[in-house]
């Protein structure tokens, strides 16, 4: 309001700034909550009817690139200086003799983004346009850093606020320094987190304390200019099968609003090194065995948001160390891209480099891991050697390089293996015989073990596609369970779900404008497209309809290999004959469309005419090991799911057709190898099987 005041009252640009400010505020409250758990949630009062409860990537409006940004800031005669991800000026909201030489305010170099370190004010690439103007037009070297005013929270969201204050106080001031306790109770707890190697100066340093009414380590989240306590995360431990320990978290504030690079407070000014970690725990292994500066990711390996990328611009050589398993080495090669390749060197998981806390348990040379660690730019011819451990790494980890299981779906598990990166898989099934809802469970069940996961619905619209997924997580028809929404609508806002908003027909340029762009904010592993006809076009009409389509395979193919990023497409078939099943090439117009995909999956509907068909599911294509074959879905109406439930198998054994040799029958009734005689013998004992469970069926055949 000053500001408005100092300046023209009705200027405009206030205006814009307001708006575009609410806007931000919105797309960023919506990074959801990964791993935390409910374990320590204090606040269970009941929730009020939320309206925005998911997230939805839109399509950025003026999408820039990092040659516009340097031309812009070139014609108002602002400095820069070209860094790793963003470039940095000058922070116009401190003046002109403070600011002296330091660039502080930082630019996202993709999405324009802006953060002023200094004073913590951020907004969007039009914001920090605007206020430029603002500064020009006035004759100003320096702007308030209220200049641009935020949302205003509602009554509900203050008061969250406030508690969440409350509860990082309080939990704190109640948790005591490992100093503070009894040898023997510090050694207890480092026993059962598995920590006993690190040192009590070490977790003094990092300012570590135990909470001992949930026996929880409580890493704080130092930040602000002033360095003040700004949340905190606690970190439980428990004893499972044995020696196996497995940690559960949460944070405070929750997790959408918890963006704290532990160990940033301990970073000086003039460090040029790092190692980014995915855990507290491994931060303190790092320095403690290394002396490096480390810090870890808020959310681990799932993300690493653009909001952090400021923070990490003053490091000359970024090491990123994030685990010891698959899923972490994937993730430090696509956060390597967003850190910009050449500063960026990975430590390869692997049985002699495990994550820095085994690594520290099992008293190896930290320091020599991350020395030995690998460049992440790749050079575009390699030789063998180079690519000898990528070999053996692929050898020793089969089940992680299969990638992703399916929990619902254990025969696709066994033809397909699992869910993998970079891949294209298409889909297809007559026409209202359950696409979307089908795809709808496979894709929650991944984004269920934490595959971040975009939906591009363009034929139903969001509401009702999440009203479905919804139902599909409950398990239960929720429209007579009105009193449990809120419980099952709270786990299923933890998703890392987003919806584009995109609705009839798209041009396909902006569609994948907006996957890139989700892709670079909350490193999207998996986006549906439902479905690939919204994307032809009105005018192409004209044009052969099956080349056109072909057309934007290849692009949806080569956006999946270069954002490792895998696409799932759901195709209509091109014709339908009623006593026919679906093949492969009932989908493409070429053959060179369907070289494309990576996997293809048919909906196969047996038509009945006095009962809804039995559906089944068909891969007809795996590149992974070539496995393909059939598996019976049944259809559970009240949950919308197609998940084989147990007892659905054993019906299935009992009733197949005529078993010559039990055991062989079993194996076939869901998988089917390459190998074309058994893939028909499969093929054949589920319809059988499957005729024999519906009376009408067998009457059909018979008729
Ligand atoms: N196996 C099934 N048996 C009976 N009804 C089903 C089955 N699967 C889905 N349905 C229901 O059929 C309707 C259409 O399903 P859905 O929209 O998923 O089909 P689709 O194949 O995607 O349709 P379209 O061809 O229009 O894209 C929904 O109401 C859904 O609940």
């Amino acid at each position: 309001q000053s500001f408005l005041h100092q300046r023209h009252a009705s200027s405009q640009c206030f205006r814009l700034l307001t708006h575009r400010s609410v806007h931000k505020l919105r797309e960023t409250s919506c990074i959801p909550r990964l791993r935390s758990t409910d374990v320590f949630q204090s606040h269970n009062l009941i929730r009020n009817y939320k309206k925005d409860t998911k997230s939805t990537v839109e399509f950025p409006l003026s999408p820039i690139t990092v040659t516009d940004i340097k031309q812009y800031l070139r014609s108002k005669d602002i400095l820069f200086h070209d860094g790793y991800s963003c470039l940095h000026i000058p922070s116009i909201f401190i003046d002109a003799f403070t600011r002296k030489d330091s660039f502080s305010l930082f630019i996202d170099k993709t999405t324009g983004q802006f953060l002023c370190k200094d004073t913590l004010v951020e907004g969007s690439w039009e914001d920090l346009q605007d206020c430029l103007e603002v500064m020009q037009k006035d004759e100003q070297d320096s702007l308030s850093p209220h200049v641009l005013l935020g949302y205003p929270e509602s009554l509900e969201e203050q008061e969250e606020t406030e508690r969440e204050q409350r509860e990082v106080r309080e939990i704190w001031s109640s948790s005591l320094p490992f100093t503070d306790l009894h040898d023997e109770e510090a050694q207890l707890v480092k026993a059962m987190f598995r920590i006993t190697k690190i040192s009590n100066a070490t977790l003094k340093k990092f300012g570590v304390r135990l909470f001992k009414p949930t026996k929880s380590l409580v890493f704080p989240w130092f930040g602000g200019p002033d360095s003040s306590l700004k949340g905190i995360k606690l970190l439980s431990a428990q004893r499972t099968d044995g020696e196996k320990v497995t940690y559960h978290e949460a944070t405070v504030p929750k997790c959408s609003s918890y963006f704290n690079l532990f160990g940033l407070a301990l970073v000086s000014r003039m460090d040029s090194e790092v190692v980014v970690t995915g855990s507290e725990l491994d931060t303190l292994a790092v320095s403690q065995g290394t002396g490096l500066p480390s810090v870890a990711l808020p959310r681990g390996v799932s993300c690493l948001p653009p909001a952090l990328l400021p923070y990490l611009e003053q490091f000359k050589r970024v090491t990123l160390w994030l685990g010891g398993d698959i899923r972490s080495w994937e993730a430090s090669k696509l956060f390597s891209r967003k850190l910009g390749l050449r500063r960026c060197t990975l430590v390869r998981p692997g049985e002699f480099q495990p994550c820095p806390l085994e690594a520290l348990s099992q008293g190896k040379n930290l320091s020599r891991i991350v020395k030995a660690s690998i460049p992440a730019a790749h050079k575009s011819i390699v030789s063998f050697k180079q690519l000898r451990e990528d070999v053996y790494g692929e050898l020793v980890n089969t089940d992680q390089v299969a990638g992703v299981k399916w929990t619902r779906f254990p025969e696709l598990n066994r033809i397909l293996k699992g869910h993998r990166k970079g891949e294209l898989t298409v889909f297809t099934g007559p026409t209202g015989s359950g696409k979307t809802t089908f795809i709808s469970e496979l894709a929650l069940d991944l984004c269920m073990q934490g595959v971040n996961t975009l939906w591009g619905s363009f034929e139903i619209n969001n509401v009702r596609l999440a009203k479905i997924m919804l139902t599909q997580f409950a398990m239960q028809r929720l429209e007579e369970n009105l009193e449990q929404y809120d419980f099952w609508a709270d786990r299923f806002e933890e998703l890392p779900l987003y919806f584009m908003t995109f609705h009839g027909q798209q041009n396909i340029k902006a569609v994948l404008d907006t996957m890139q762009h989700a892709v670079y904010l909350y490193d999207i592993n998996h986006v549906i497209i439902d479905n690939l006809q919204f994307m032809m076009g009105q005018e192409n009409l004209s044009v052969d309809k099956f080349a056109v389509q072909d057309h934007i395979i290849g692009v949806f193919r080569k956006f999946a290999t270069n954002s490792s990023c895998h696409v799932t497409l759901i195709i209509h078939p091109r014709k339908e004959e009623d006593d026919r099943e679906l093949q492969t090439a009932s989908i493409f117009g070429s053959a060179k469309a369907s070289q494309e995909a990576d996997n293809v999956l048919i909906l196969q509907e047996k038509k009945l005419v006095t009962c809804p068909g039995r559906r089944s599911l068909q891969v007809t294509k795996n590149r992974f090991d070539g496995d393909v074959g059939i598996f019976p879905l049944d259809f559970i109406k009240s949950s919308l799911t197609f998940s084989t439930p147990i007892k659905g198998k054993h019906k299935l054994r009992k009733v197949a057709a005529k078993p010559e040799n039990e055991e062989e029958v079993q194996g076939n009734e869901v998988t089917a190898k390459k190998d074309e005689e058994k893939k028909e013998k499969a093929t054949k004992t589920a319809k059988a099987s499957q005729a024999a469970k519906c009376p009408a069926n067998r009457n059909d055949k018979a008729k």
